[in-house]
């Protein structure tokens, strides 16, 4: 469970990025990093991450993109429009994505990991189908692809550093369990309140995520994403220019046993300003089946605190409520 914080760490991940294949606890920087990963994953469930490597032309690149997008007319938006028959790929208009039954005032291009069809049987056919992007400007599809796979092995590092900071082996997350990450990744526009036609709407309502770990990009210059601590106070994630607010979702708090906390946050746009958002979402293999690891059972006393889930239906599962009445 999340502690009583009051703000949001900050991590220079560049120690964990220096050499990816040998990492280890060896080199007294990496030893630094993971101990405050850990702290944060931990206490908070949140934390900023600089030195991370993605170039900022890239980071900025994809929200300009995504908010030209959201400018077009609302027909034009439409022709890419996400239901179950597309995989659940695509845009998704304002009020049309539900958090706990109600409206969200957001809209999105969701995007999913792409895979030929049949590889995840019956279940996989729920998701199959093409990433959904705009034809215009030309280049879209190259610069998300490029931007999913580079957050994805930054993703990848920063898992091998928290499993690091309790001297685990760094690939734990991998092979059956992350190694084929079927990450996802969400384009979102959220109007300002003045412009607002429904000004008791939240851009998205309390929730926590559901895979492992998520990257979000957001706008510099708005402070939107509220994260609630153990005192049920909402602590504002201002945004840090060029650094990715990172934090932890319920399979990770599932296989670490309740160790790291999956915090519930909000998105609020109270500004003038239309905000523009892009999650990463770091998640386990679709079909990876998730329950306390005995690795973190031995840390919290023994007893397993959660049922087994299968990562796909718990997916689906929370997919299926984004879109019904
Ligand atoms: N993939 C996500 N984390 N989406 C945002 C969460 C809000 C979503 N409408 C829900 O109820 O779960
Ligand atoms: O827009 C944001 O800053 C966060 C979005 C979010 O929490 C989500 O999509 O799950
Ligand atoms: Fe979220």
């Amino acid at each position: 469970m999340a502690s009583n914080f009051d703000s949001i760490p900050l991590i220079d991940v560049s120690p964990l990025l220096s050499n990816p294949e040998t990492i280890n606890l060896d080199d007294p920087n990496v030893l630094q990093v993971v101990k405050k990963l850990h702290e944060a994953c931990q206490n908070v469930g949140f934390f900023y991450v600089k030195g991370h490597g993605i170039p900022d032309t890239l980071v900025k690149g994809v929200r300009d993109a995504a908010r030209n997008f959201f400018l077009l007319p609302h027909e034009e938006k439409m022709k890419i429009q996400l239901s179950a028959s597309t995989g659940y790929r695509g845009y998704t208009k304002l009020l049309d994505n539900k958090t706990q039954g109600k409206a969200d005032l957001h809209e999105s291009i969701d995007a999913y990991t792409e895979f030929a069809p049949g590889t995840y049987g019956p279940m996989g056919e729920h998701f199959e189908g093409p990433n959904l992007w705009p034809e215009y400007p030309q280049g879209f599809k190259e610069m998300m692809d490029d931007y999913g796979n580079a957050l994805e092995k930054l993703s990848k590092m920063i898992m091998r550093g928290v499993v690091l900071a309790l001297r685990g082996s760094p690939n734990l997350f991998e092979g059956d369990r992350a190694g084929k990450s079927f990450w996802s990744m969400r384009l979102i526009g959220c109007p300002g309140s003045g412009s607002a036609a429904h000004p008791s709407a939240m851009g998205i309502g309390a929730h926590r995520d559901y895979g492992l770990l998520i990257l979000v990009n957001q706008d510099d210059d708005i402070t939107a994403l509220e994260v609630l601590n153990r005192r049920d106070e909402w602590i504002p994630a201002v945004p840090v220019p060029g650094a990715f607010l990172c934090n932890i979702g319920d399979m990770l708090n599932i296989w670490s046993n309740g160790m790291y906390t999956a915090t519930t946050h909000r998105v609020i746009n109270s500004s003038s300003k239309y905000r523009v958002s892009i999650p990463f979402f770091y998640e386990p293999n679709f079909q990876a089946i998730v329950e306390p690891l005995e690795f973190y059972k031995q840390k919290t006393g023994g007893v397993s605190r959660f049922q087994k889930v299968v990562y796909a239906e718990y997916l689906l599962n929370k997919i299926r409520n984004n879109f019904v009445g």
